[in-house]
């Protein structure tokens, strides 16, 4: 058994030549597995694995395949993926909250494979094409209104899930000629009864109760959403920590501090903070206290100043109007109390979302 552990280490015979040294199946083009699938091109790679564009032969339709990595730790999560994909799919039937659609999974020469509906480009690619500078407000409207409804589906007593993993990459078009998306990528997901970690999130889009060890549940999705719907408008991420501590100092500089409650809960204060000598007095550990507060969501957003960069500046449907009521969305979602966060539910009936008069009588 040594023996041959040995063999399979050094030589190239890793799983009889289909796996490279990272677990990962070769993926070969044309390549038709079970008579059914037949494999087009990678679309992406990830530490779960790779995901394939393919022709499914039998049902006469372009798929995407997950093809997870041949390792029990990855099998494992992907499993509890397939369990959540299923559950969520199956209390949508008619398929109407912007979740991804699982058709199929099977084993495949040792690899995992979790077929499903083949969408288009992410909101992060849509980033990129535009050089990083940010959609419209009217997109991120659309986009905001669909995310809030998946978001508001998940938290529904019945669903009870915890994306834990939402960014621009895990929101995709469903075809590039249009503005419908879906969420994906449910690989770090959990029921909100079932928590397993505790180290969870994107770090630009952790929540301060994940970034302080804190209880959490559906509302951390809501704080990621706050994050993305500034970023897609902006270009940038909104609070680009280079690592935990710079993090949290990035969400203070806007946010100002934590509630007292918060900090006096968690056990990792003094990971950010040093304490004073007065009871409840806490500095920053990194970077000057004068930075509290300095970095506005209304300076961010250029509410009164012609948008992001002012290169918004005079363009219909983002008056200083439309950019308040923006701004007071984005300040609801990214409440540091996860109890006092708006829910998806109070989100889809704010302002942003009702049509103007404008929008409303605009026949032409
Ligand atoms: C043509 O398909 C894509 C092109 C670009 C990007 N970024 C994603 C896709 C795509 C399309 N359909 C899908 N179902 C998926 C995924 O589920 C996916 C892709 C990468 C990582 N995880 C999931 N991804």
């Amino acid at each position: 058994k040594k023996k041959l552990q040995e063999l399979s280490r050094n030589s190239a015979l890793r799983n009889d030549g289909f796996d490279d040294e990272n677990n990962d199946y070769i993926v070969r083009a044309n390549e038709v597995w079970m008579d059914q699938f037949q494999i087009v091109s990678l679309i992406g790679k990830g530490s779960f694995g790779q995901v394939v564009k393919a022709r499914d032969l039998r049902n006469n339709e372009d798929v995407a395949i997950k093809i997870i990595k041949n390792k029990k730790p990855f099998y494992n999560q992907a499993l509890i993926e397939i369990r959540l994909l299923q559950h969520m799919n199956a209390k949508d039937p008619r398929d109407q909250y912007c979740v991804l659609r699982l058709r199929n999974w099977f084993m495949f020469r040792h690899h995992l494979c979790l077929v499903m509906e083949l969408l288009s480009y992410s909101l992060y690619d849509l980033l990129r094409n535009t050089q990083f500078r940010g959609v419209s407000l009217n997109l991120v409207r659309k986009f905001g209104h669909q995310i809030l409804t998946c978001l508001g589906f998940m938290a529904l007593p019945e669903v009870n899930i915890i994306h834990c993993d939402l960014k621009p990459e895990n929101v995709l078009l469903r075809s590039c000629k249009r503005s419908a998306i879906k969420v994906i990528d449910f690989g770090s997901s959990c029921h909100s009864n079932e928590k397993m970690y505790s180290y969870i999130q994107s770090r630009f889009y952790r929540s301060p109760e994940v970034l302080l060890g804190l209880p959490y549940g559906c509302p951390i999705d809501m704080w990621s959403l706050g994050c993305i719907l500034v970023e897609i408008h902006t270009g940038e991420p909104l609070f680009n920590g280079t690592d935990e501590v710079d993090q949290l100092m990035k969400i203070i500089e806007a946010r100002r501090l934590p509630p007292e409650a918060m900090l006096a809960q968690s056990q990792k204060t003094r990971k950010f903070f040093s304490m004073g000598p007065a009871p409840g007095e806490v500095h920053l550990r990194k970077g000057p206290d004068s930075r509290i507060g300095m970095r506005s969501l209304h300076t961010i957003l250029g509410v009164e100043t012609g948008g992001p960069q002012g290169r918004r500046s005079g363009e219909p449907g983002h008056s200083v109007v439309d950019y308040l009521k923006f701004e007071d969305l984005i300040e609801k979602m990214l409440h540091y109390d996860p109890a006092k966060r708006i829910t998806p539910l109070q989100a889809l009936n704010h302002s942003f979302f009702k049509p103007t008069v404008e929008a409303a009588t605009d026949t032409a």
